[in-house]
């Protein structure tokens, strides 16, 4: 399983700390299990199937429209392009497209655990601003799993899958029974 760090002082290339808080820090003994969600035919399926999503649907016009590229372990890749729609500042993302961009992509590498996880916490770092027209290449990975808890850490990186990275992310998401979205809905 790969899992690049982006989080140590040392490792950063802009030298500042990395993402993680001791909320996005998995305890001592947390593990990464081997990921026991769908293959990938399933998850063209199922993704087929989340229309509505803001982060990944194609029903919503405006919405980002985050397209995976990749599963290897609990790493997802994924892109998308930062449209007019999207601007906060004149010709610029807005920083919550780009923490949405980031809860999708960790959201996604959470789903091939294999259980159900909404985002409890979610912590981002902007590095540096991101013009609209711009693909953001996005990728998440799972740091740790401790009983509910699931820690998740993820970049976005623009101008190529190597290039600099442009908003960063940790996150805490827990684990909730089906239940949990039917509630939702009527509430
Ligand atoms: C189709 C394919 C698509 C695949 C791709 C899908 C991508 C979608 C990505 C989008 C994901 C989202 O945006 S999800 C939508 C945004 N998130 C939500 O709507 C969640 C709203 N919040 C909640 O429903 C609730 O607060 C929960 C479920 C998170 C937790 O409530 P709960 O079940 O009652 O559990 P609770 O006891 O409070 O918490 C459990 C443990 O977690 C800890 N905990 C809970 N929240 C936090 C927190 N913010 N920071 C630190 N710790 C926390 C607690 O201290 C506790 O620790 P301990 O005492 O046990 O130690």
């Amino acid at each position: 399983m790969t899992a690049r760090s982006t989080g140590s002082p040392s490792g950063s290339p802009s030298g500042r700390p990395g993402p993680a808080s001791s909320r996005t820090t998995p305890p001592p003994g947390a593990t990464v299990p081997e990921p026991s969600g769908p293959d990938r035919r399933d998850l063209d399926l199922k993704l087929a199937d989340y229309d509505g999503c803001f982060g990944c649907g194609d029903q919503s016009s405006d919405g980002l429209r985050v397209k995976q590229t990749g599963i290897t372990g609990t790493e997802v890749t994924g892109e998308f392009t930062v449209l007019e729609a999207h601007q906060g500042a004149p010709g610029l993302a807005h920083g919550g497209v780009l923490a949405t961009a980031m809860d999708e992509s960790l959201g996604s590498s959470a789903w091939v655990l294999g259980k159900r996880y909404v985002t409890g916490r979610l912590e981002t770092d902007f590095m540096a601003p991101v013009p609209v027209g711009s693909t953001v290449y996005l990728r998440s990975w799972c740091t740790g799993v401790d009983g509910r808890k699931a820690y998740l850490q993820g970049e976005g990186r623009i101008g190529g899958p190597d290039g600099p990275i442009a908003v960063r992310a940790a996150a805490l998401f827990i684990e909730v029974p089906e239940e949990h979205f039917s509630r939702e809905r009527e509430g």
